[in-house]
């Protein structure tokens, strides 16, 4: 999706012919406004743009081609990338190019496509002036009504309130047992595999193994995906989780049938689209596991107030949300919210792991020094604490900068509740009407040559010591990136100025940032103590990038694991 961003659309069609005669022109753009208007009318400034609404984005390219209507001309403009090169020198190219702003073709939509810290800063930091606009209506069957998807900010106010309470310092302390307990879990199957030194796809290793964290922490569900084997589950459910993902990062790509199709009944659907059909299985055999669980935790519910529940150690999340809220939510919304949880905490951490060992397994001198580390802070324990997780500083650097290289998503999306004007990185301003659609190029961002010294290269230590603005790229007022500002488990928005945002920032920042960053770090240190890794091949084309709701392999990430001795 991400790559088709910049890619689909072909060439430009050629504006309008400027011998046409300009009365006929604005007698004509006026009949096709107020049909627009008529039939779909935009809504109130400020007003969560409706599903329907979006098709006017159609229109703005209509009025850019046809009548030349264009409050974007002075911005360049991308057509396609220049083929046979790897994805990331391709963004390169773009960006010295073009420049941190510029327009890309969607289908028959127009994009705009910002890298700039500045830009994105006040884009993401403006408190109720951006919605989540067309990814959030292209994500709502999977998703539902919830915290990714909510357009209505009421609603996405209410489920961030009851969510973000249960991620509360004292239920994610205890975390760190539940994901050495997974571990070990997958570890036994891991082992193996290395005694018969088969090659093992580490990617699918750590799906498998984010899968089950989630089911086990946030609803108490033991998926016992690491127990399949990769790459072809045989449990029913666990297949049913992929399906799903699967929809979200590839077949939606691949044949926009899937998504026209989302509202049509289950009859037609059977007939004209099995995939489709065989996707809303999968959703509907995910929502009778997920039904049990609330069914179990409705139960179990014991009614109390907030601070009670936030000195609760243990339990899952889902118990918090049941046991603050009684019967305030509906089934269904917490469906949809478990939903949201299940898909958004797991792929995106698999994916941090899968490039932060192959970028280790590149490295030999950061994997030496992230295995001192473990070796200091946890010694002959197996298992670690939450406290060596604050404690394996380099371990989350590693991390981070595995996220800085390959953000998880890749991009984000954000529409103008109303029409807004934003300065430019090089001077002016560019006024943007609502409902644009507007993609934050992390890709390009955590890459920015005037940002990051050395851009393409993994090198945890950069995040020790604090830097500004450097080489031929300068970037006017950006503040700088500053160790002394972060005061959580990695450098967030804030502390880097916009520069990091791996997690997001402002308003619709994750929700399971500290999750995440802990699960990481206690699986990696683990696998660091255990093993040593080995990569197959280390050629990112060889191994294939797919560019989707997270970057990830084509074939998956083979290596050859073995017992580390002493
Ligand atoms: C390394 C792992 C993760 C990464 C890189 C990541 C990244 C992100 C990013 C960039 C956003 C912002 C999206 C936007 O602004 O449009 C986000 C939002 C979100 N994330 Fe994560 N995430 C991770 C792990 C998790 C986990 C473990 C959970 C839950 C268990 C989670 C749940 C969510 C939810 C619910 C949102 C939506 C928040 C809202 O809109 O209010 N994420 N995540």
């Amino acid at each position: 999706w991400l790559r088709s961003s910049f890619v689909i659309g072909g060439p430009r069609c050629t504006r309008d012919s400027p011998t046409r005669p300009a009365v006929a022109r604005e007698a004509s753009k006026e009949v096709w406004d107020t049909a627009w208007d008529s039939l779909l009318p935009a809504g109130p400034d400020g007003s969560p743009i409706s599903n329907q609404e979006l098709l006017r984005l159609v229109k703005d390219k209509v009025d850019e081609t046809y009548f030349d209507e264009d409050g974007l001309r002075e911005l360049p403009r991308v057509d396609g990338l220049p083929r046979g090169k790897g994805f990331f020198e391709q963004m390169n190219d773009t960006f010295w190019l073009k420049g941190p702003v510029v327009v890309a073709p969607l289908g028959p939509l127009r994009t705009i496509s910002v890298s700039d810290p500045g830009m994105i800063k006040q884009i993401l930091s403006e408190r109720e002036l951006y919605g989540k606009g067309f990814l959030a209506a292209v994500g709502q069957d999977i998703f539902g009504k919830a915290l990714i998807t909510a357009s209505d900010r009421e609603l996405w106010q209410s489920r961030r309130s009851a969510t973000s309470a249960g991620f509360h310092a004292q239920w994610l302390r205890s975390l760190t047992e539940d994901f050495a307990l997974c571990t070990v879990q997958a570890m036994r199957v891991l082992d193996d595999r290395v005694k018969y030194g088969e090659v093992v796809d580490m990617e699918s290793f750590f799906l498998n193994l984010a899968l089950d964290t989630v089911g086990r922490t946030i609803f108490g569900y033991d998926f016992r995906a690491s127990e399949q084997p990769p790459n072809s589950p045989q449990s029913p459910i666990v297949r049913a989780v992929y399906r799903v993902l699967k929809e979200r990062t590839e077949y939606r790509q691949a044949n926009l049938a899937n998504l026209l199709l989302m509202g049509a009944p289950d009859a037609l659907v059977d007939l004209a689209a099995p995939s489709v059909a065989e996707y809303r299985q999968s959703l509907r055999s995910i929502d009778a596991v997920l039904d049990k669980v609330i069914n179990a935790a409705l139960q179990e519910q014991r009614l109390t107030d907030e601070a009670e529940l936030r000195r609760r150690s243990g339990g899952t999340l889902l118990q918090f949300i049941i046991d603050l809220s009684g019967k305030q939510a509906s089934r269904e919304q917490l469906q949809d919210d478990l939903r949201t949880l299940l898909i958004a905490g797991h792929e995106t951490v698999a994916s941090t792991l899968t490039w932060a060992i192959y970028e280790l397994a590149k490295s030999p001198k950061a994997m030496a020094k992230a295995k001192q580390e473990v070796q200091k802070v946890m010694g002959s324990r197996d298992s670690p604490t939450y406290q060596d997780v604050k404690d394996m500083k380099y371990i989350r650097l590693v991390l981070t900068e595995a996220l800085r290289l390959f953000p998880a998503p890749p991009v984000l999306a954000r529409s103008p509740l109303k029409s807004v004007t934003l300065p430019m990185p090089a001077g002016g301003n560019v006024t943007l009407s609502r409902g644009s659609l507007l993609l934050l190029q992390l890709t390009q961002l955590h890459r920015h040559p005037g940002i990051y010294e050395r851009p393409d290269e993994f090198w945890p230590e950069r995040w020790e010591q604090g830097f500004n603005s450097t080489g031929a790229y300068p970037v006017q007022g950006w503040r700088g990136y500053d160790p002394a500002r972060v005061t959580g488990l990695y450098p967030t928005a804030v502390a880097t100025d916009y520069a990091f945002i791996g997690f997001g920032g402002g308003e619709f920042q994750c929700v399971g940032d500290q999750f995440a960053m802990i699960e990481g770090t206690a699986v990696m240190a683990m696998l660091l103590q255990r093993y040593n890794f080995k990569l197959v091949d280390s050629d990112l084309e060889a191994i294939g990038l797919d560019m989707a709701a997270t970057i990830h392999t084509k074939r998956g990430l083979m290596m050859r694991v073995s017992r580390a001795t002493g």
